[in-house]
């Protein structure tokens, strides 16, 4: 990654029915010929097609795949059918938009990002966060060229995905305190002014929490804008540094561990309230803001056993071991781990 570089999206598009201007944007943005759209098995019916439809009225031929997880082998599947294909769309949640972004970026291709849902900042960042053997990297990505983020398509979405969302940004206030470590004790490279924009998202999204609501288009506007703004704090870091630290690989390493993950937003939320009590801030503040957007505070909200909860605490910190957390290089020991998670009512 060459540090002088900023990425940015060069069209965002948000608002209700947006979904159906998906091939004019095409067009404008100067595509022409074919398109590959990729979708999960439930984004296919709930936006995909709408997309589809879309390009194909625009003269586009359409190729479609469906992935079910974010790894290199789903990459690797998209890649194989993008020969002869002009731009690619990643329709659906974090994993379908990470694995479109990732196989477009290394067969040299535009990505449009489409939201379906507003659980992740993944919507507009130059990273792909990609599942392997050692928990989950994150990737160096272009930067989607367009978001078509579909506000009424957002705002059907279970309430769950939302929150999530929400949980997802709120976690950038432990994030941006490890990485400020990093730099006082290693003097890693920090950028002011993602820092700035990763808390100030945090605390403007905690500051609505009360605006957040199911089904309203106008709270599902509000996390979008939210999200792309946590993602763009990311391009001016040149890494997820501003939105992912010891509380994220908590959740990473849940989802290596617990037989029934609970979705990334909502585990990074509760890992938020833990890694806030290590670095001695005010955890309550978190818990009590993730409950007024109602995401899971505790174990048994997230539906994972305490012992997964403590395992994967003392498991966190070997996952991305460059990257320098409140965890430190030893982690925590059974024991403080379980305190830990008493101590901050999470168990
Ligand atoms: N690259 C980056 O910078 C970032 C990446 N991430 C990554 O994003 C992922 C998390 O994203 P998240 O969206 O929570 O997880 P998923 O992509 O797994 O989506 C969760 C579920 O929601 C479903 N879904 C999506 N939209 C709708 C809708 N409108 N209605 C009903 N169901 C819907 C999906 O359907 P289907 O089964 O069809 O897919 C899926 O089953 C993680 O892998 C995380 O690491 C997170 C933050 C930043
Ligand atoms: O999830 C992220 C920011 O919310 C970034 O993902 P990584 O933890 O994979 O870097
Ligand atoms: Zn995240």
């Amino acid at each position: 990654m060459d540090p002088r570089k900023i990425q940015l999206p060069r069209e965002i598009y948000t608002g209700p029915g947006v979904i159906e201007d998906t091939g004019r944007i095409c067009r404008d943005l100067r595509f022409e010929g074919r398109a590959m759209v990729v979708t999960g098995p439930r984004t296919l019916q709930i936006a995909g097609e709408a997309a589809i439809e879309s390009l194909q009225a625009e003269g586009f031929e359409v190729d479609q795949v469906t992935v079910d997880d974010a790894t290199m082998a789903s990459v690797r599947n998209v890649q194989d059918g993008l020969d002869g294909v002009s731009v690619v769309l990643g329709v659906g949640g974090g994993k379908v938009i990470d694995v479109a972004k990732m196989s477009a970026t290394l067969e040299g291709l535009h990505f449009i990002s489409v939201p379906t849902a507003a659980s992740h900042d993944g919507i507009a960042s130059p990273r792909a966060s990609i599942r392997n053997g050692e928990g989950t990297a994150s990737l160096e990505a272009s930067s989607p060229i367009g978001v078509i983020a579909d506000t009424e398509i957002i705002s059907r979405a279970p309430f769950r995905l939302l929150a999530s969302g929400c949980a997802d940004i709120i976690s950038n206030y432990t994030a941006i305190m490890d990485w400020k470590l990093a730099h006082r004790l290693l003097n890693e490279r920090y950028s002011e002014s993602a820092a700035a924009l990763s808390l100030m998202t945090a605390k403007m999204i905690i500051k609505s929490a009360d605006a957040i609501k199911e089904g309203l288009e106008e709270s599902a506007r509000l996390a979008v804008k939210s999200l792309i703004s946590s993602g763009i704090a990311i391009s001016i870091a040149g890494s997820s540094r501003p939105a992912s630290g010891s509380e994220h690989k908590f959740s990473h390493a849940l989802d290596m561990i617990a037989p029934k993950p609970a979705l990334h937003g909502e585990q990074c939320g509760v890992g938020t309230i833990m890694m806030m009590h290590l670095h001695g801030g005010d955890w309550q503040f978190i818990r009590d803001a993730l409950a007024r957007i109602n995401a899971p505070t505790t174990a048994a909200e997230l539906g994972i056993d305490p012992e997964y909860i403590i395992e994967a605490l003392t498991m966190a910190h070997t996952i991305r071991k460059e990257r320098y957390t409140i965890l430190g290089d030893r982690g925590l020991t059974r024991e403080a781990a379980e305190r830990l998670a008493k101590i901050t009512e999470v168990i």
